[in-house]
């Protein structure tokens, strides 16, 4: 496992996403984690998450929104400058976030360029199947990767009625389609959120590209999470597809309040935190 060329050293994007292309070639699967600030960033890299997602679920886990609809290009800029100064070995894929690129492939294009430019992501992650395969198209021609999402695509939650599995019964040949129109418009791996297992793993054979599934089972190429779900940090409901894998929630409410009453009983800061 510590052979895999995935978790080398700091070559260039177009050798690691080669190196994702072949780990599907060979049956290897990855783990993909979002990231949103500097230290976090860090701390999955030195885990050997290979790549790592700036998500617009920020507007969520970071931001305080109730959507990532809110979500701006600054905010994802800011987001992805912090990750980025942290990070050498993963590749750092940002979302293009709600209206930054659905206007056309000249929208998307100036959108991932700032991003790239400006934020130092390496890749960029856009929603959406037929609908944006023009802008892939442009941005791959361009010589920017791009990471497809499609099944479950945020963005759209108010246009897909809710929180809703995609692709059952007669919506497994749309999603399918969707599919095939990234991997043919130049994308180098496409997300599927909340696809039936079955299908999911369906789309993942089909498919040249690495699959990556969020709530799509097993079968898929790759799997991401949001951290902070993983991590136990979010203190409310989470989506049914989460493992809490820590549970970060406990342990820093302890912590605070056990500097809370060191404070208050004048405990802290002790001799060894105070110069004479
Ligand atoms: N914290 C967090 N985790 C995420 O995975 C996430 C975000 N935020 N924000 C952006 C999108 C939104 N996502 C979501 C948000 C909610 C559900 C959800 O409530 N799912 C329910 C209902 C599923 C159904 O009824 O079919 C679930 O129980 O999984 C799923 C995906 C995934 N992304
Ligand atoms: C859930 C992942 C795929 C995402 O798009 C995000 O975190 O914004
Ligand atoms: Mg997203």
């Amino acid at each position: 496992m510590t052979e895999s060329v995935l978790y080398g050293g700091t070559s260039s994007a177009r050798v690691r996403i080669h190196h994702l292309q072949q780990a599907k070639e060979r049956g290897e699967k990855w783990a993909m984690l979002t990231a949103y600030d500097t230290y976090s960033a860090a701390i999955f890299e030195e885990a050997g998450i290979p790549v790592m997602l700036v998500g617009d679920s920020a507007g969520n886990v970071v931001l305080g929104h109730t959507s990532t609809v809110q979500v701006t290009v600054e905010d994802m800029l800011l987001l992805t400058k912090a990750v980025t100064r942290s990070t050498t070995r993963a590749l750092i894929v940002a979302d293009l976030p709600f209206g930054s690129y659905e206007s056309g492939p000249q929208q998307a294009f100036e959108t991932a360029v700032r991003l790239m430019k400006e934020g130092g992501a390496q890749a960029v992650k856009l929603e959406g199947g037929v609908r944006v395969a023009p802008q892939i198209k442009l941005l791959h021609d361009s010589g920017i990767p791009v990471m497809a999402h499609v099944g479950f695509t945020p963005q759209s939650e108010h246009a897909l009625g809710g929180f809703r599995v995609q692709g059952r019964g007669a919506g497994a040949e749309q999603l399918l389609a969707d599919a095939r129109a990234v991997q043919e418009a130049g994308a180098f791996a496409v997300v599927l959120e909340m696809v039936p297992a079955a299908i999911a793993a369906e789309v993942t054979k089909e498919l040249s590209i690495p699959t990556v599934g969020i709530g799509a089972g097993v079968d898929c190429d790759a799997q991401v999470l949001v951290w902070p779900d993983m991590a136990g940090l979010n203190g409310g409901r989470v989506p049914k597809f989460v493992k809490k894998y820590a549970d970060l929630r406990a342990e820093l409410l302890r912590a605070a309040q056990e500097f809370a009453g060191e404070v208050r009983g004048g405990v802290f800061p002790g001799p060894e935190h105070s110069f004479d």
